[in-house]
Order: structure tokens, then sequence, then C-alpha cells
């Protein structure tokens, strides 16, 4: 079955807001249906809502609004914790909207115990779980914890919103959770509702409509690259990659342009293993790149103990730009990757590379068109086919770059003709380098091909078609910023 993690959904909702759909509207949409679920279930009588600060809290108040102007129902809206302190604009600007509708009761309340001497509970006909939903992190805090034990002594019937509060969307261990009798779920099946224990604290799932637009799914977006920064910032430091790029010999420029992407994008420790003829020329092109030289003026068999001893201290190794496709290169490639744990191949590197990949290798290649057909690959349509049998992520290049690991596809819209002038194919290698550090194979990927594009869209603005691949790097920092 069919199923998203939270932090893909997170991607989702921020594109739709890139692309001008704004999270109010989806909010919207959402509450109308869990009014729409209650009206189903009871035709009249008292419903209770329980809701948070957040987002999940923001879809009960809408739901709220709409059945309040419903004379034959009566609704309460109990929120956990102050106004003051609620999260998101979305959410507080429908909570005060609430003040202008015929709720017959609205509490704030920061002491959980404080319902019981209400009544609500025993008084309602239904209850709307509106607590915690995709944006649950670490273990419950009051006064949420209290209200989930509160909802399951009712012994009333349970509308949980996207998940039972307390749930783990993402399939997690869980401490405790609402029990509900149907979970209406947005947009997708949520992975953890997807899972054995789910059947625990459901009895039943319905995925729900909000008109999330397809773009939002299917391209790459602002939202993609925002929920993978905002995880490197939750990181240690240190952990942001330590990158080997193995280039160069009949060119030099390839592997430099490589390494500055890299670095531009947030890498910690970039280092270029490059044959010795032009391991000076490389070294001479920024004191910020550490080159180790190779044995002579092409990669070859002899050098590849040492970069299987170089492997072992970067977290990810970029192979191909600039390293010509002699017979002895070649046969050089095929036997550095099975030391690879995650690479990138690219350029001249991908004539050099056996299929399927090595079990314990994990590879994004990065072809344009041509070298992707001399793999045997047919164009942006079979992207995905491709990946899959191969057990690899493409992010194959064109007007439009289609990107795939095989289950997903997505397209990379952003970038200009500009970017057709030579070297920006080594900085996307560098960039997908560094974001591989600290990422899935097919996030990397993705935000990668739209770093590029959107730093290529920049340069554009300023220099037009004159623009470098130099410039793309300069404008590396602003996109992620
Ligand atoms: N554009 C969007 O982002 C949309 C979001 N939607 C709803 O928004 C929800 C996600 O909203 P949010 O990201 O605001 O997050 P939630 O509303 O799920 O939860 C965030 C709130 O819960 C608190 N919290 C987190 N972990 C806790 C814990 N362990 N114990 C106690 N309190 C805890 C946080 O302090 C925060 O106040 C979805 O589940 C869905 O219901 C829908 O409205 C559709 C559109
Ligand atoms: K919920």
């Amino acid at each position: 079955m069919r199923s998203i993690t939270s932090s893909r959904m997170r991607a989702i909702d921020a594109n739709c807001e890139y692309l001008g759909l704004k999270g109010l509207q989806l909010m919207e949409n959402a509450g109308a249906a869990i009014a729409c679920e209650v009206k189903e279930r009871i035709g009249s009588g008292k419903v209770l809502f329980i809701a948070g600060r957040g987002n999940n809290g923001g879809d009960a108040f809408v739901a709220a609004r709409h059945l309040a102007s419903d004379p034959r129902i009566m609704v309460y809206v109990v929120l956990a914790g102050h106004s003051t302190r609620i999260r998101t604009d979305d959410a507080r600007h429908n909570f005060n909207i609430l003040k202008h509708c015929s709720i017959k009761g609205t509490l704030e309340l920061t002491d959980a115990s404080q319902l019981q001497k209400t009544g609500w509970i025993e008084d309602s006909d239904i209850i709307i779980d509106a607590l915690l939903g995709t944006g649950i992190s670490g273990k419950l805090r009051e006064t949420e914890s209290t209200m989930i034990d509160l909802i399951n002594g009712s012994g009333k019937p349970v509308i949980a919103v996207d998940v039972p509060s307390g749930f783990d969307p993402d399939g997690g261990e869980i401490d405790k959770a609402v029990i509900a009798d149907i979970t209406l779920t947005f947009h997708e099946m949520k992975a953890g509702l997807t899972t054995s224990l789910a059947g625990e604290y459901t009895s039943e799932v319905k995925v729900v409509n909000i008109g999330v637009c397809e773009d939002a799914e299917k391209c790459v977006g602002a939202g993609d690259l925002k929920v993978l920064l905002r995880r490197r910032a939750d990181s240690h430091k240190g952990n942001s990659g330590r990158i080997l790029i193995v280039g160069g010999g009949p060119y030099s420029g390839a592997p430099a342009l490589a390494a500055m992407a890299a670095l531009r994008t947030g890498a910690d420790i970039v280092t270029v293993a490059a044959p010795a003829n032009v391991a000076e020329t490389i070294a001479s092109y920024s004191p910020n790149i550490i080159v180790r030289p190779l044995s002579s003026d092409i990669l070859c068999e002899e050098d590849v103990e040492k970069i299987a001893e170089l492997i072992t201290s970067h977290d990810v190794v970029v192979i191909g730009m600039g390293l010509g496709r002699a017979d002895r290169t070649k046969s050089a490639i095929a036997k550095i990757i099975p030391f690879c744990k995650k690479v990138i191949v690219d350029a001249d590197g991908l004539y050099g590379i056996e299929l399927p990949v090595p079990k314990d290798t994990t590879m994004i290649i990065t072809p344009h068109a041509g070298e992707f057909r001399s793999l045997g690959g047919n164009g942006p349509d079979d992207v995905q086919a491709f990946s899959k049998e191969n057990g690899l992520t493409v992010l194959l290049k064109g007007k439009e770059d289609t990107i795939s690991n095989g289950e997903r596809v997505a397209i990379n819209s952003t970038g200009n003709a500009g970017m057709t002038v030579g070297g920006t194919g080594d900085v996307l290698a560098g960039i997908t380098g560094a974001l591989f550090a600290i990422s899935s194979p097919i996030e990397a990927a993705c935000c990668a091909a739209f770093i590029n594009g959107v730093a290529g869209d920049l340069a554009f603005e300023e220099k037009g078609n004159g623009l470098l691949a130099t410039d793309i790097i300069d404008r590396i920092t602003d996109v992620m910023k």
C-alpha cells in the first residue's frame, strides 16, 4: 500500500505553499472533511473537539466552525494550553474566528484534570481528537498526555484527525495514543497507519483528499529543501560530510568545480584524489581543497589501493569528472566502486561502472541523455524502471531533470538554457555529494537538482547567457539560505 512519511508530507505541504496553494486552504478542506464525517455519524447532538496548539488543532477549529452553524449540533472546543501559545498562524487564525461562531463552550486548559469537572466529556455524543498529528516529537508531555487518557476513558465514539494523537505517523515506538473508531488521514496514508500496531489504535482509516496540487508532489520544490536543511540543522556538528572526489587527468577544472560546489553546499571536508599531472593545478585553484596526487597521468589500477584507503575516512565518494575514458581508467573505476558505501558516478565514470550495483554500495548516477543511453537507459520515461532494475538512484539531466530511486519519480524544472555551458554537470555532482552525506539518495538527488537549477537561475539573472559554472557555485549559498 502506498504511504507517506511525516517529513515527506511536510515537504509536500511546503511545496504547495511555494506554488501558491496556502496551508490555510488545505486546512479548510481538512476541517470540512471532518465536519462531514461527524454529520454522517451523528445527525444531531453534542460534539466535543479536543485540540492541540499545532495545525492538527487548526483542522479541528475549521471543523468546529463548519458544524456550529447547524442548529441540530452543539459544538464544544477544548484547547490543550493557552491560546497565546498556539504555534502556527493558520491554527491561530482559525481559532480566532471561533468567537464569531455559535460555539456552545470554549476552554483553554493548561491543567487537563480541569476537563473532567466540566462534564463536557460525559455529555458529548462524539469526541474529535485533534491534539497531535504529524508534528509529534519525543515523549508525550502534559497537557496532552492526560487528555489522551481522558479521551480513552470516555467510552465515547472518537474520530482522530490525521493520526490518533500520540501515535507515531512514521511507525516508531509509542508510549500511549488515542484509541479511535475512525481516523481521517489527509492526502495520503501515513506510513505508521499501515503497520500492524495501527489496528490497536484505530478501527478504520479513511484517506481524505484535501486538494494538494499534483506538482507539489511530482516536482522538486522549496519544501523538499526546507525539510532536508532542517534535518541538517538538527544534526550534530561534524556530521555534515567528508567528500572524496576522484576525478581529473585529461582535465583539471572538472574535479575542482565539483569540490567547490560540495564545499559551498556545506560539506565539512572535501578531498580530491587526482592523477599526479593535474594535482598541483587543482590545488592551486583554491586553498579550501585538499588534493591527494595519484600515480600517473590518468586514473589506473595502481591507484585503487590508495583510493580504497582514502574512502575509509570519507562519507561519500564522487567519481568521474574529467577522468577520460581510457580502458585502464574504466577498469580502475570498476574496482573502486565496491569499496564505496555511498557513491555518485558522473560523466566519464559512467563508462566504467558495472551494473547492477554491488550489494553494499548505494549509488546515485547523474547522466545526461547520451550517457544514460550508453548504460542502456531509454530516456526520461525509462528512469524509474532503470533505477529499480539496477538498484540505484538516477538523476537524468535534461531541460527538465528526471529523478528516481525506482519507487518515487520526481521532476526538477528549475534551471535555464544558459546552463548548457561546460562545468555545470560537475557542479551538480558536487552538490549531490554534499547532500548525500546527510540524506537519502533520492532526497540528495532531488534537492541537488533543485539547488543547482535555482542557483543557475540566479546567476542567469545577473550574467545572462554569459554565465559560467563558477557563477552557479557563487549562488549556491543564496539558495540554501
Ligand atoms: N499545510 C499544512 O501543514 C497542513 C497541516 N495539516 C494538519 O497539521 C498537522 C501537523 O501540524 P503541526 O506540524 O503543526 O503539528 P501538530 O499539530 O501535529 O503538533 C504540533 C504541536 O504539538 C506539540 N507537541 C509535539 N510533540 C509533543 C509531545 N510529544 N507531547 C506534547 N506535545 C507535543 C508541539 O509543541 C506543537 O504545539 C497534520 O497532522 C494535519 O492534521 C492539515 O491542516 C493540512 C495542511
Ligand atoms: K490527532
